[in-house]
């Protein structure tokens, strides 16, 4: 049976893997909203395109349900390593991947290729790299006066750009609150991920999460990088953080030389064929 895509989730993040060697399909904004609308589409967290095999290098290209590229997505780099692994594309445990916001290492840790490690890279808090308008600085616990509330934030770039918000209380409801709000503020030129961030003690923290183009997610592993360097940078925890969102947990250890490392589980979901009604929407 000829497959036009795969559907994983890590940890309920969903993503939807379409392979341009096997698919051929023109990866425009009305593509992408329709494949991933839960109604009128399959349904999922992104598309992850690839590989794009150039030389010896093995690029991937993250969509959000928007439409929007991503620079990186953990649980994306997670999933499509699943995917090389399942397809035979790659025979060894480590090797590395190219994503808009830079290379990442891959390592497989287990025999069915479900647990995987990702060297992430290292974190930027500077406003420029992120980015954030305004004078350059270290955008480290400064204030966000919002129309109705005022806010702490961290924010921080490990490919993607992120805005942290350490709070006592969080809730899926604050998330979808604020979170949107936060996203699309004017301070961020390219918008920005969202967490909300409780320090449960030095070694783990809970999550909730508003994605820059995908709205409230079950999890996300850009996010629990960011989350975990951001409250390791205000000293609230230490440097190995098990980082509990509603999807489940991803482990994260931030190295002496910067670089984060995120470990966590895959889950294979389906693989399926668009019908003929569906590629004839598809321009
Ligand atoms: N929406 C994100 C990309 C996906 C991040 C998330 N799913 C992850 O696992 O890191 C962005 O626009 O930067």
């Amino acid at each position: 049976m000829k497959v036009d895509y795969v559907k994983y989730h890590a940890l309920g993040n969903d993503y939807i893997v379409i392979d341009p060697n096997k698919t051929r399909l023109n990866l425009t904004m009305e593509n992408i909203q329709l494949i991933c609308h839960r109604n009128f589409g399959i349904g999922s967290d992104g598309i992850l395109y690839g590989p794009i095999l150039d030389g010896g290098c093995i690029k991937l290209r993250i969509l959000n349900p928007d439409g929007s590229e991503a620079e990186k997505s953990g649980n994306g780099i997670r999933i499509f390593s699943s995917y090389l692994f399942d397809q035979g594309y790659i025979n060894t445990s480590s090797f590395t991947l190219d994503t808009l916001g830079g290379e990442v290492l891959v390592t497989i840790l287990d025999r069915k290729g479900e647990l995987i490690r990702v060297d992430m890279g290292t974190v930027t808090f500077l406003s420029e790299s992120i980015p954030v308008a305004g004078l350059s600085c270290q955008v480290i616990d400064e204030v966000l006066d919002l129309e109705k509330g005022s806010f702490r934030i961290t924010c921080l770039s490990i490919g993607n750009p992120h805005c942290v918000l350490p709070m006592d209380i969080i809730s899926e409801e604050l998330a979808k609150q604020w979170g949107p709000v936060i996203e699309n503020h004017p301070m961020f030129p390219n918008r920005i991920n969202v967490q909300f961030l409780k320090v449960l003690d030095r070694n783990n923290i809970r999550i909730e999460i508003w994605e820059r183009g995908a709205g409230y997610t079950l999890a996300s592993g850009s996010s629990s990088c960011a989350a975990a360097s951001a409250a390791y940078k205000l000293g609230l925890v230490d440097n190995q953080v098990k980082v509990h969102m509603p999807g489940g947990v991803i482990d994260i250890d931030i190295n002496t030389d910067g670089h984060v490392h995120m470990t966590g589980t895959v889950s294979s979901v389906a693989s399926g064929t668009f019908s003929d009604g569906m590629w004839q929407r598809l321009e």
